[in-house]
């Protein structure tokens, strides 16, 4: 058997776990109350996308939204990991973007319905390539931006984070084992907007890492 490379984690097959309503400016400008405890929810790893592949919008929706996000790569898995230990935990990182189909999101949230297919759905996750942990020293402050068609449409610092990485790490340790390989999108700033077929998604973690996807239409 080859030996697996975290670089590739995208390729293990492992869960992504996604975090809502981090930025209160995001929450704010979707109208939901700030929240409390951390808001979870799931996508399957058939949801990468990587550089050279588009984003699909699915036939189903008229509302795909971009969410600019860090993700955090997990190198060493756990159960109920303490804050304090939590960054032993890490890997590195990855841009990401948390695509998302907010007509069916609204839909589902007013019928009290799983945010499944407004989430989940092939290439809902772009990821840039892996970021090793030594090159984001403090990952509680770097700045996120997303362009499309080379206008910003998203801008934010992880600073306006509501959980900080170690707090989530553990939170969500206490009630799904993470495990090497996963990947934690930690939540969007403000600026979410529709995407359309044949635009062009550029995005960056300042002087880090840049990515750019095309958007096209599912057949
Ligand atoms: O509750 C909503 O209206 C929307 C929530 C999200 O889509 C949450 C995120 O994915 C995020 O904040 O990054
Ligand atoms: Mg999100």
């Amino acid at each position: 058997m080859t030996a697996r490379n975290i670089s590739q984690f995208w390729e293990w097959g492992r869960k992504i776990i996604c975090v809502g309503r981090n930025y209160a400016d995001h929450a704010k400008e979707l109208k939901n109350a700030i929240p409390t405890e951390p808001v979870l929810f799931l996508k399957p790893p058939s949801a990468y996308v990587r550089e050279g592949s588009p984003i699909l919008v699915p036939p189903y929706t008229g509302n795909l939204h971009h969410e600019v996000e860090l993700g955090v790569v997990i190198g060493k898995g756990g159960t109920a990991i303490p804050q304090a230990a939590a960054m032993e935990h890490v890997a590195g990182y990855a841009l990401c973007l948390d695509m998302t189909a907010r007509d069916i999101q609204d839909e589902c949230k007013s019928r009290g319905l799983p945010w499944t297919l407004a989430k989940a759905f092939n290439t809902s996750c772009p990821v840039s390539d892996f970021i090793p942990k030594e090159r984001i020293p403090d990952p509680a402050n770097v700045q996120l931006w997303l362009k499309v068609n080379e206008q910003l449409r998203q801008s934010g610092s992880t600073s306006q984070m509501i959980f900080s990485i170690p707090y989530l790490i553990s939170y969500i340790s206490d009630f799904i084992t993470l495990e090497e390989g996963d990947l934690i999108l930690t939540g969007t700033p403000k600026g979410v907007s529709a995407v359309q077929e044949h635009d062009e998604l550029q995005a960056g973690i300042q002087d880090v890492v840049t990515m750019s996807f095309r958007v096209d239409r599912q057949d």
